[in-house]
């Protein structure tokens, strides 16, 4: 069994969203797959109307699949600060092509602010380690790690695309998608998170700077953000960047060429294209840079900056990740 589905960005690459199915007959939702978390939850009937904005709503009332999963709640905040919480149904959820009969679906009865304006966004597919999903009083499972035992191959791969349609596939690597070898290398999952130890850093062409720190690989999350060491060195080699606290974080003239960033895994050299560095303008000469510190946040996330310049290998069988080019 296997599957792949497009993922599509919004503005700036900010998220990427794929189509889901939910329950019978299917219910078409566009969540956001995010490999920093582990719940799946949805805009539902029971969602507030004063909290939405026109998404797509799951209604498990007209699912004769849905069951309501008594007693059970879910009450989630993201580092950002962002949170929702609600009840759960398990119900039949489709990926692709790639079916799990009872899956936990966990309905919003509240929704923070940035959720409530995303109106393209019905809500999560959390694809990190089932240890972090916040269902009590009986912890959940994810999509993935239901699936897994019935896919061809126990992983995933992750290929967003700057400002173009990606994909996730499930249960196999194309090999279409990459260039190189794919460079394998140990997860540390004890905080529930898809960790790994970068070995380096180099920017544009300068010498590279081995280093070993932890870092989490995160589709969730839209920037790169690392030690704010290395994000000065990087920083302080484009003219007329600056640390603007008010904007809190660096920012840049929007027509400066910015350099590349490399990063290490093992010998492996994950190369990101300097302008993927550019977020997003904040007026018409002032950018956003794509890197920045994660120093307030205790550890570095390699999200969707890094991710969009890589194919990204994610296996559950052996908790390894494999990076390579395209
Ligand atoms: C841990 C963390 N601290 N800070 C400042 C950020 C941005 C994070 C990552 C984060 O919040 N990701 C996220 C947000 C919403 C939904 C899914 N993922």
């Amino acid at each position: 069994n296997f599957g792949t589905v497009e993922t599509i960005p919004e503005a700036f690459d900010r998220e990427y969203l794929s189509p889901v199915q939910i329950g019978t007959p299917p219910q078409t939702v566009n969540l956001n797959f995010d490999t920093g978390s582990a719940d799946l939850w949805v805009n539902t009937n029971e969602t507030p109307e004063n909290q939405q904005n026109g998404q797509v709503e799951y209604n498990p009332t007209l699912s004769s699949t849905a069951k309501k999963m008594e007693g059970a709640t879910w009450d989630i905040t993201y580092g950002d600060g962002s949170a929702s919480s609600g009840i759960v149904y398990t119900d039949v959820v489709s990926i692709g092509g790639v079916t799990v009969q009872s899956q936990a679906v966990e309905s919003a009865q509240q929704v923070s602010s940035s959720f409530q304006a995303d109106a393209a966004s019905s809500g999560l597919l959390g694809l990190a380690y089932g240890t972090i999903n916040t269902v009590q009083p009986v912890q959940q499972k994810t999509f993935f790690e239901n699936a897994m035992n019935d896919l061809a191959s126990p992983l995933f791969t992750v290929n967003l695309m700057k400002q173009a349609a990606g994909s996730y596939d499930f249960g196999y690597i194309n090999a279409s998608e990459y260039t190189g070898e794919i460079q394998y290398t140990p997860v540390d999952n004890s905080r529930g998170f898809w960790g790994f130890n970068p070995s380096g850093f180099q920017v544009g062409n300068s010498s590279f700077n081995a280093s070993s720190w932890y870092a989490i690989a995160d589709t969730g999350t839209s920037l790169l953000l690392l030690p704010s060491g290395m994000v000065d060195i990087y920083w302080s080699a484009v003219s007329g960047a600056k640390f603007d606290a008010l904007q809190g974080g660096y920012t840049f003239p929007c027509n400066t060429t910015l350099p590349s960033f490399t990063f290490g895994v093992e010998e492996y050299r994950g190369v990101i294209p300097g302008h993927f560095m550019n977020y997003a303008a904040i007026t018409k000469t002032t950018c956003f840079g794509g890197i920045q510190s994660s120093d307030a946040l205790g550890f570095s996330i390699f999200g969707d900056v890094a991710l969009k310049a890589q194919f990204v290998v994610f296996d559950g069988g052996d908790n390894t990740l494999g990076w390579a080019n395209k």
